[in-house]
């Protein structure tokens, strides 16, 4: 176990990155501070939820010089909402040492982002669409950056970001320090990524499995017109604390989540089609626990950070096996435990093998469950949520009542009628979902760009990132947006990962 005291970071940071709870360096934390801050180009591979957003953050807090009013470093993240999150972490690792650190992303009011860059911030965290549309208008100078971190790279090359990428580097020193982090690195991409490094040094942090052994992961087969009966009685069964539902294409995320709220569930959609605003909103009521469900399409799928995600379903199989890594690594973070479910149609059988031999991991068979199962679920969650309230013993005003009813009737009597009033029936309110094609596998071909921007251009894509801004000109006001999650007002308490 390391601690970060012997990682050779200031007291500034040291303290900063104590008071985000952290007790000990995880794995992927141990190895990289120390060669990120001798300034070499370095490849980070670890599992997902293992810290690596400290792992590069840390080494770039040290080396930003506070006295200079000048942009030092640049973390590109593929969406919006992970380059919020990013910077909302590395503002609080640099608190110590006051580092301005400023998000700059597609779907905000560009003027109100040039106002920010002239008040001089050390570090950008940023889309590649909207950074480069400011290193054109020439609102942002990179020629002082030392230090470029590209978090989740494979993803941000397979979507045919390369160009873009390119173009950011030429505008950046040719000294400086590249750093390249993702769960997930196949070959051909990190071979297309080492062309614009210097003698890339390599860390893999060594685990058996390339998902996390803390999610339980678990396939169903289901035929496709069953698939909604099966997710809801699920939902019934396993009553989770917050659950993300991914489908494959923006039309089925946004009707599973009006069939869900339909069966009575507090759900609602994210996927690229939708304003930066509502995006924002609706991963914040997620955050907040307003909503249970959320039903995303990959774009919740790379590097989101949501504590208390219990359960990860994926409605429709994921495209290729990184993506199925990345989307279940949404719950199962920081050590906390997870589960993961896949529904498999009798077609897409041959799909379990493959992602099984990419991530050496299992998953295990489960028998769709029937309807009185998931009324015996919905009673079990009652009977907790009754467990707990006699726990919390705030009964006193209730107790005249329970009396009278118990003088009249016999106590099982009694509790059976709560019981039955309590439990949410399984709705069987019907629902018909319009039929989804089984995804081609993605080829890792640099080529593969021009067609995943055709498919952009349709708007059929299941993906946001920032790759819509073709159809959203820069500069476009939009309203209302907002910060999402904690921003440092979150206690912290002491936080520790189990040994994974
Ligand atoms: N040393 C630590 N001790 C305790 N918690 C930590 C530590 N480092 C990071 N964390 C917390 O663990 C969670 C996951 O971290 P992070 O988002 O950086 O993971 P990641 O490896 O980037 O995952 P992904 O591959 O999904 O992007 C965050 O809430 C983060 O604050
Ligand atoms: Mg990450």
């Amino acid at each position: 176990m390391t601690k970060f005291e012997d990682l050779g970071i200031s007291n500034a940071t040291l303290q900063a990155v104590l008071k985000m709870g952290f007790e000990e360096a995880t794995p992927i934390q141990a190895e990289t501070i120390p060669l990120g801050l001798k300034g070499i180009d370095l490849i980070g591979q670890a599992q997902t939820g293992t810290g690596k957003t400290a792992a590069f953050g840390i080494p770039l807090v040290e080396k930003v010089d506070v006295s200079a009013d000048a942009i030092q470093g640049i973390i590109i993240a593929p969406t919006r909402e992970l380059a919020i999150q990013v910077s909302e972490e590395l503002y609080k690792i640099g608190s110590g040492k006051r580092v301005r650190v400023l998000p700059i992303y597609g779907g905000q009011d560009i003027s109100r982002q040039i106002r920010s860059l002239k008040k001089a911030p050390h570090i950008i965290v940023g889309t590649p669409g909207r950074v480069l549309d400011h290193i054109n208008r020439k609102t942002m100078r990179l020629d002082t950056v030392n230090t470029v971190i590209l978090d989740e790279a494979d993803e941000m090359l397979n979507m045919g970001f390369i160009e873009d990428i390119e173009s950011i580097l030429a505008a950046t020193p040719a000294e400086r320090q590249t750093l390249l982090f993702s769960a997930t690195m196949p070959g051909p991409i990190q071979r297309m990524a080492e062309k614009f490094m210097k003698d890339p040094q390599i860390v893999r942090v060594k685990t058996k499995e390339m998902t996390v052994p803390l999610i339980d992961q678990y396939y169903l087969e289901v035929i496709e017109r069953n698939k909604f009966d099966v997710l809801t009685r699920l939902l019934d069964i396993q009553s989770p604390e917050l659950a993300i539902v991914f489908g494959r294409t923006k039309r089925r995320v946004d009707e599973l989540s009006e069939a869900l709220t339909l069966r009575g569930y507090t759900a609602e959609g994210i996927h690229g089609d939708l304003s930066q605003a509502k995006r924002l909103s609706v991963l914040r009521k997620f955050k907040e626990g307003t909503i249970d469900v959320l039903v995303a399409t990959d774009v919740a799928a790379r590097g989101l950070d949501i504590s208390g995600v219990t359960h990860v379903y994926n409605f429709d199989i994921p495209q290729d096996p990184e993506s199925y890594v990345h989307r279940i690594g949404r719950t199962g973070r920081a050590g906390k435990k997870g589960v993961a479910l896949t529904f498999i149609t009798p077609r897409e059988k041959s799909y379990l093998a493959v992602v099984e031999k990419t991530t050496r991991s299992k998953m295990e068979k489960m028998k769709a469950p029937t309807l009185d199962e998931a009324l015996e679920g919905q009673q079990k969650a009652v009977v907790e949520k009754i467990v707990a309230t006699i726990e919390s013993n705030n009964l006193h005003y209730y107790k005249a009542a329970a009396q009278e009813l118990l003088e009249e009737n016999d106590a099982s009597t009694v509790i059976a009628a709560v019981l039955k009033m309590l439990t949410k029936e399984p709705d069987t309110t019907p629902i018909k979902l319009t039929e989804e094609q089984s995804p081609q596998r993605r080829e890792r071909k640099p080529q593969d760009r021009d067609r995943r921007r055709r498919d952009d251009s349709r708007g059929s894509s299941s993906y946001g990132g920032d790759r819509n801004r073709k159809k959203a000109p820069a500069g476009k006001p939009r309203s209302g947006e907002k910060r999402t999650g904690g921003g440092g007002s979150k206690p912290s308490k002491p936080r520790s990962f189990n040994h994974q």
